[in-house]
């Protein structure tokens, strides 16, 4: 007897969004269907517009699409939840908070009991390593430290599912690939649905175990492609052959549905970012 295949955590069914743009209809997305497992961690790539964005925010409930669906657990999404932690390039931290309230934010809107808010912090803070800077404002910390402290607050809440919008876009090449290992190194241990999305193919091709590549007018996925590369990933990978192939293909692939666009054709497919 066959066995039934198991609910996708996240299904997206033919998933369109339009906006009315100087009275007229922009297509931002058009038709996605995507199935994504419990625990998978998908990177999503693909030019400037394309609708990256628009798709994440559909999932996070903070857009409704104009047609078809999004499921979670099976669920239609209708609105943000706590099992969907976002996670966006802006760290969008309260200034005045230090990093421990800023951590404990969500979980006191959220009602949870001041001892275990209190505990919950610090396993979080000590986690991404910014223990020595609990009580530091936001100010006096680096954009790397930020991003750290954002990825704190989101975890507190314990969200099954962590949609990342370019959260190490604005960091410098040092800082990101750290802030790649330990992200993996977390998601390694309590193995959550991560979706993240990045302009930088080597960023997209090392986290992910699949990649998501999307075109643009419209908006729409035209690839997916498999990472079968071992977990840890680690910094040699990024030099083997295979990790080269894997990257070389979603280039192929993002390369290929911006050729149309002049401005935009790279001299060099091995340009790193999109
Ligand atoms: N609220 C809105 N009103 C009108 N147009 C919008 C709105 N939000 C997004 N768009 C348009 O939809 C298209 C897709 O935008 P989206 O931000 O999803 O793209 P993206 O792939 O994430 O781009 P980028 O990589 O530059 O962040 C863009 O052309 C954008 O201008």
């Amino acid at each position: 007897m066959n066995t039934p295949a198991p609910e996708p955590k996240i299904a997206l069914r033919d998933v369109s969004k339009t906006f009315q743009v100087g009275g007229e209809d922009f297509v931002a997305l058009k038709d996605v269907t995507l199935d994504i497992a419990d625990n998978e961690f998908v990177t999503v790539v693909g030019p400037s517009g394309c609708g990256k964005s628009t798709m994440m925010n559909t999932l996070a409930g903070l857009e409704e699409p104009s047609g078809g669906m999004v499921l979670v657990d099976g669920e239609e999404v209708r609105g943000p939840g706590p099992e969907r932690g976002v996670i966006f390039q802006q760290y969008a931290l309260f200034p005045w908070l230090t990093v421990r309230q800023n951590v404990e934010f969500g979980m006191k809107t959220a009602r949870v009991p001041k001892a275990e808010r209190r505990e919950r912090a610090e396993h979080f803070i000590r986690l991404v390593g910014l223990e020595r800077f609990a009580d530091a404002l936001p100010k006096t910390l680096s954009g790397g430290m930020k991003q750290r402290c954002a990825i704190a607050r989101a975890y507190t809440m314990n969200p099954s599912i962590l949609l990342m919008d370019e959260p190490f876009g604005a960091l410098d090449a040092l800082t990101r690939v750290n802030l790649q290992e330990q992200l993996l190194e977390t998601w390694s241990q309590d193995r959550r649905t991560v979706m993240f999305i990045t302009h930088d193919v080597d960023e997209a091709v090392f986290l992910a175990t699949r990649v998501i590549v999307m075109a643009a007018r419209p908006g729409r996925v035209v690839d997916v492609i498999e990472v079968d590369l071992p977990y840890p990933r680690t910094e040699d990978m990024r030099l083997s052959p295979q990790f080269g192939e894997i990257r070389r293909r979603v280039w192929h692939s993002v390369y290929h549905q911006e050729s149309d666009r002049p401005a935009a054709t790279p001299a060099s497919t091995e340009r790193e970012a999109i």
